[in-house]
């Protein structure tokens, strides 16, 4: 089997309500989606949580209250499968992706950190999306017990450099200013692609 390598991974994590989906939109928006592709590691496990439960995938993927009901209960039954294997998530979520750009939207815990350093240790790049308890709470936040204090939402809070902060705030710089470097990273890495010979592949056997 081939597979091509991306030539930059963005690695974003951040609170609930943070904006990590409207920020990883945001620069799919501005790359183009045949440049770039949003990873979510929480779409394989919902759906695997899904059809044991008999549960709508499609509102558990939503940004509405269904899934909240669900979360608490989602992060035990992912927990349970990560304890075995902590890639397993990470690596059905990248199993298609064949962008050079790929934006990985809720990296959660250390080791989903750990598993993009790892496998590609040259094109990684962590950001953080950050937002005040204040805004998190305009946008429907509110503390929930076993959820909000435990590893899904805290694992990346210390111990980790961020290679980029993203600050989502209406005070802040615009986010098109914020992402200018990102943005040019990824430019830069597409452009390297194409001056690339068109067989540059990795072999996996
Ligand atoms: N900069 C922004 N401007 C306007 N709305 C925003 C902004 N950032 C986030 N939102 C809104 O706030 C809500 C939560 O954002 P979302 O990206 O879903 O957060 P997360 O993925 O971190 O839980 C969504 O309805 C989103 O559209
Ligand atoms: C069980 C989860 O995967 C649920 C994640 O759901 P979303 O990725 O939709 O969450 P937010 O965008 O932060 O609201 C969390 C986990 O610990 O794996």
């Amino acid at each position: 089997m081939e597979v091509s390598e991306p030539r930059l991974v963005l690695v974003f994590s951040g609170k609930r309500k943070s904006g990590k989906d409207y920020v990883t939109d945001l620069i799919q928006d501005r790359l183009g989606s045949d440049v770039c592709c949003i990873l979510r590691l929480s779409g394989p496990l919902k759906q695997q949580y899904a059809e044991e439960h008999g549960l709508d995938l499609q509102q558990l993927l939503g940004p509405g209250p269904y899934k909240e009901q669900y979360r608490a209960d989602m992060i035990r039954w992912g927990e349970t499968r990560r304890h075995d294997d902590p890639g397993f998530f990470c690596r059905l979520a990248t199993r298609e992706a064949c962008q050079p750009v790929w934006v990985v939207s809720d990296a959660r815990r250390q080791t989903d950190l750990q598993f993009f350093c790892s496998e590609f240790p040259r094109q990684t790049q962590s950001v953080r999306v950050q937002s005040s308890e204040k805004t998190r709470k305009q946008r429907g936040w509110s503390f929930s017990t076993g959820v909000d204090d435990a590893e899904s939402e805290c694992g990346l809070d210390s111990g980790v450099e961020f290679d980029w902060i993203i600050t989502n705030e209406a005070d802040a710089p615009s986010l098109d200013e914020q992402l200018q470097p990102i943005l040019k990273l990824a430019e830069e890495a597409v452009t390297s692609s194409r001056s690339r010979p068109p067989d540059d592949p990795v072999l996996v056997l």
